[in-house]
This record gives C-alpha cells, structure tokens and sequence, in this order.
C-alpha cells in the first residue's frame, strides 16, 4: 500500500486537532489502520489517542524553564531541535510502516511562513518514501469578510509554495457558521471571480490601498491555486469527501475511484467551478 501522510498545518485555533480526531474516526469507521502523531510541543490535552508525541523528545515547558525563552521562542527552539533530531522521529515511524498517518502540526503561523521547519520535515518524511498531502485549515470565519478571505488566502499560498507537496485548503468549522448563514451565502463566497473579491476590498478600504488590493487579487488570479473544501465534521458525508479528495491526491489505494478534482461538495451547485478560487488537486 505504500506510506503515507496528511500534514496538519494551520493557524491556532483553525481546528487541527479536532480534524484529526475526527479523521482518525472516521478512518476507523472505514476500517483503516490510522495513527495520530502530535508535533505540537505545546499540547496538553489530546482527544485522541496519540502514536508518535514530540513531547516525548521535548516539550515547549522545558525550553521555556531551561532557557528562560518565552512560548514562541520556545515553540520555534522546540520545533529546530526535532528537525535536528529527525532521526528520532523516523525511528518512531518505523514502528507504523504500514499505516496512515495523520501528523498533527502547531498552529503558530510563523512554523509555515518565516524558518524552513516544515519544509525539512516534508523533506525527510518523502526520503523516507512517505506520500504527503499537505492540509491546511482555515476558519470558515475567514471567508465571509473580502479581507480575512484573502489574507487567508495568501496564508495558504505561502506554505503551498514553501512545501511543493499536494495541498489541501479546508474550510473548518462549517457547522458553526451554517448556523449563522446560509449556505448560498457561503458559496457565493467561494464562487467569486477574483475581481469581484478586489472590488469588495477596495469598497471596505482607503484608495491608496486599491492598487495593492489590485496587485494582490492579481497574484492568485495568476497562481489560481487557492481553492477550499469545506468540512462540516457533523456530516459524515463532508468527511469523506475531504478524504476521497486527500486520498486522491497521493494515489492512496489502487482501488479508490479516481475522483474529479473539481467536484464540489455542495452537489447542488453546478457552477462552483467558475469560480477563481475551484478547489485544487495536484
Ligand atoms: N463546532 C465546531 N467547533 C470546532 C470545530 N473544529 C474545532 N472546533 C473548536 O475550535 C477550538 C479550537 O479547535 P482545535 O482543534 O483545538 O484547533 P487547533 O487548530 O488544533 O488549535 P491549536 O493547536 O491551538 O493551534 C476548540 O474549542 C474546538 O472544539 C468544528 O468543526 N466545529
Ligand atoms: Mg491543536
């Protein structure tokens, strides 16, 4: 079957972990031997049941004691050592060869933005013959606000460029803001052409801003590879989507059905794919 990895990669508070319970269920549900690995030297409490632990090999409390560092420094010492000591961590995968990994990241943006840290892990774990789907989570708060929507975007498209893997945006959280809007609303969003996103942003921001607003609307219109999944984790449909599409991006299983990649899942939305943020596959 080969190995294989989902990163989970996000701002705090996206919901990573709470996507990794709920995958790791329904994986179990499917009858696939799933394991979590936490990466976060940081987390304290685990709804699920954790295989492979950065704590076990440091934790942030222990940088913060012994160097006097504050949370943010120590979470970036903490993640440098790991990547110095990527042998204990591949020596912890040997034990789960034969099984599907879900990696459970930090949630501190600067891991994704600023120093290399994901990029050498992505590295070790495809020399190591892993097949990496990187995904990453976004608030669906992000998307109804032009602003949120594309500094949330350009989040996505700069770790996308940095790791070079196949990548995933999901919009988390659905649930919530189902409750509060409908889910026309929610499309039409995701639906916009890039220009009618910049017209919003330039309606909500001072003129000496438009330009820029033009520059970076022009950006993703030219890389047009920041397209979302949205995952309502109280719909057990929404969470196979979201797998058949990850799965389908690392060629897991022979026997899965190859899916379009520009299926959406809201089904009753036949234009979704005009829109210039599509949902993207490598
Ligand atoms: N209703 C609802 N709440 C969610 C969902 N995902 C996450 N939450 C809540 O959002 C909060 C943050 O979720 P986490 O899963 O801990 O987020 P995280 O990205 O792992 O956070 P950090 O590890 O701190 O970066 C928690 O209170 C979760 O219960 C969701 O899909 N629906
Ligand atoms: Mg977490």
């Amino acid at each position: 079957m080969g190995k294989h990895a989902q990163l989970i990669m996000g701002p705090a508070g996206s919901g990573k972990s709470t996507y990794c319970d709920t995958m790791r269920k329904h994986c179990e549900e499917i009858k696939r031997s799933v394991h979590v690995v936490n990466l976060d030297p940081a987390a304290e409490v685990f709804e699920y049941p954790v295989s492979i632990d950065i704590k076990n090999l440091i934790t942030v409390d222990e940088v913060m004691d012994e160097l006097a560092y504050g949370p943010n420094g120590g979470l970036v010492y903490a993640m440098e050592y790991l990547v110095e000591n990527m042998d204990w961590l591949m020596d912890e995968l040997d034990d789960f060869e034969e099984d599907y990994l879900i990696i459970d990241c930090p949630g501190q943006i600067e891991l994704y933005s600023h120093i290399p840290v994901m990029r050498t892990l992505v590295d070790a774990l495809q020399q190591s013959g892993y097949r990496v789907c990187a995904v990453f989570m976004v608030d669906s708060q992000f998307i109804l606000d032009s602003c949120k929507f594309i500094s949330g975007s350009l989040m996505c498209l700069s770790a996308m460029i940095r790791l070079e893997i196949p990548h995933i945006n999901v919009l988390t959280k659905l649930d919530v803001i189902k409750k509060s809007h409908r889910l026309k609303d929610i499309e039409s969003f995701l639906d916009l052409e890039v220009h009618e996103l910049v017209d919003r942003l330039d309606n909500e921001t001072n003129n000496r801003y438009h330009k820029l607003n033009r520059a970076i609307g022009q950006l993703l219109e030219d890389y047009s590879l920041v397209g979302y999944i949205p995952l309502d984790i109280s719909d057990q449909e929404s969470i196979s989507f979201l797998l058949a599409q990850i799965d389908n991006s690392i060629q897991y299983g022979e026997d899965v059905e190859p899916q379009d990649p520009n299926d959406q899942y809201f089904e009753e939305d036949e234009d979704a794919d005009d829109g210039a943020f599509d949902n993207y596959n490598n």
